[in-house]
């Protein structure tokens, strides 16, 4: 990969190399765009093939917080970090506190959180070296865990979408299968299940699976099945790119709609699910109630304030279909027509110098 061109195809601000060799911490922070405030976005930790593959992965991702920030009205940028490393054999104490030096390095630039194979006991860690840091323990005045608030924004998102599919928002008798059912899709299944729907669902964690067997009366499939199930929703929940050429043919839903990030492993796939009629909630607009719910931390954590926000995914969710309705296309453009206005706006309503007291020279 030509990394300068590629981060100059995409607008990319800065891309940080993080190493220290005690810990075994090699990490990338990838922030995409701070035209909306600091970048906000959570550290995965994934067993990566290559190096160039975790650049990837980071540069992919901090451009999808970009959107999701900017589509759910915060005032936020977009960036993320990748650990390259077991999550399950590879983390000590050493290496989070040293990636929260890298990140207090950065002087408020990056906020990080959680993701894919990060807990809240490691933000603890990177929390004793920089407090640009969201999803720590309550007991200092944080929002915790931020998979079960993402949970509630995907419900009330998929109940958006499913008006547009069925006429109907509610979820009762609707055959659901769910992709992954780690820390957001088991709080998700909760409440589908409470709602009445059935429940087909796979993992490549059998403890995982037996869970959701057990607590929901789901059915379990194999994960190369779940693309081909007999179902109303398809809600991807685990990684990204599973909407690719190889299942598309095989999907059955009328309806897109879970917490993965980057679900469409191509724009081109966008286009092929609206031309089959399926209604797609876009990743990053029906999955931002995490990031909602932490954001809510920089003004002192209200639970309430953030549960209403969260509870605007739906109607977030409804814009985007209006919008992909009133200009004919389909709702993944619709979703980045939403992030890249607000951006502009914003950057444009700033264009006059506002004198704000940080410059060395108001101190003299
Ligand atoms: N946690 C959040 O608040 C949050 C917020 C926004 C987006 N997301 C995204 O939602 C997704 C799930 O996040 P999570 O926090 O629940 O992660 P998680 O790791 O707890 O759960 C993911 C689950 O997917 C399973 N999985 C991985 N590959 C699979 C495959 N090929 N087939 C079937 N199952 C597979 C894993 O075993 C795991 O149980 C991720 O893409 C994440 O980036 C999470
Ligand atoms: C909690 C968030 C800051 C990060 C979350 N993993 C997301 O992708 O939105």
């Amino acid at each position: 990969m030509e990394i300068f061109n590629y981060m100059e195809q995409y607008d990319y601000e800065q891309l940080v190399f993080c190493q220290d060799k005690q810990s075994g911490l090699k990490a990338i922070i990838a922030i995409h765009d701070t035209t909306l405030g600091p970048a906000l976005g959570g550290t995965r930790m994934w067993t990566y093939d290559s190096e160039e593959a975790a650049i990837e992965d980071a540069l992919r991702l901090s451009r999808g917080m970009t959107y999701k920030n900017a589509a759910a009205g915060l005032n936020l940028g977009g960036g993320k970090t990748v650990i390259i490393g077991d999550p399950r054999k590879d983390k000590n104490e050493e290496m989070f506190r040293a990636l929260g030096r890298y990140i207090q390095g950065l002087n408020g630039r990056y906020i990080t959180a959680e993701d894919v194979g990060t807990t809240v006991a490691d933000m603890d860690l990177i929390h004793e070296e920089t407090n640009f840091v969201t999803g720590i323990s309550p007991a200092f005045g944080s929002s915790g865990n931020p998979s079960p608030v993402t949970a509630y924004g995907v419900y009330k998102g998929m109940k958006a979408a499913a008006k547009e599919a069925f006429g109907t928002d509610s979820l009762e008798g609707k055959v659901i299968a769910v992709q992954g059912v780690g820390n957001v899709a088991y709080n998700l299944c909760k409440y589908l299940h409470e709602e009445g729907a059935s429940l087909i669902v796979t993992d490549i964690n059998k403890e995982a699976v037996q869970r959701a067997v057990e607590d929901f009366r789901a059915k379990a499939v194999d994960p190369n099945e779940i693309y081909s199930v007999s179902c109303d929703i398809y809600a991807p929940c685990a990684l990204g790119a599973t909407i690719n050429d190889e299942t598309i043919t095989q999907l059955k839903a009328k309806v897109i709609a879970g917490a993965a990030n980057n679900q469409l492993k191509d724009i081109r796939h966008g286009d092929t699910i609206h031309e089959m009629g399926i209604v797609y909630a876009p990743d990053y607009v029906i999955n931002a109630g995490g990031v909602i719910n932490v954001a809510d931390e920089l003004q002192g954590y209200n639970s309430d304030r953030a549960m209403k926000k969260v509870d605007g995914i739906y109607d977030n969710i409804a814009k985007v279909i209006e919008i992909a309705k009133r200009d004919n296309i389909p709702t993944y453009k619709a979703a980045d027509r939403l992030a890249e206005e607000r951006i502009e706006r914003i950057r444009n309503s700033r264009s006059q110098f506002l004198q704000n007291g940080h410059h060395i020279l108001s101190r003299r």
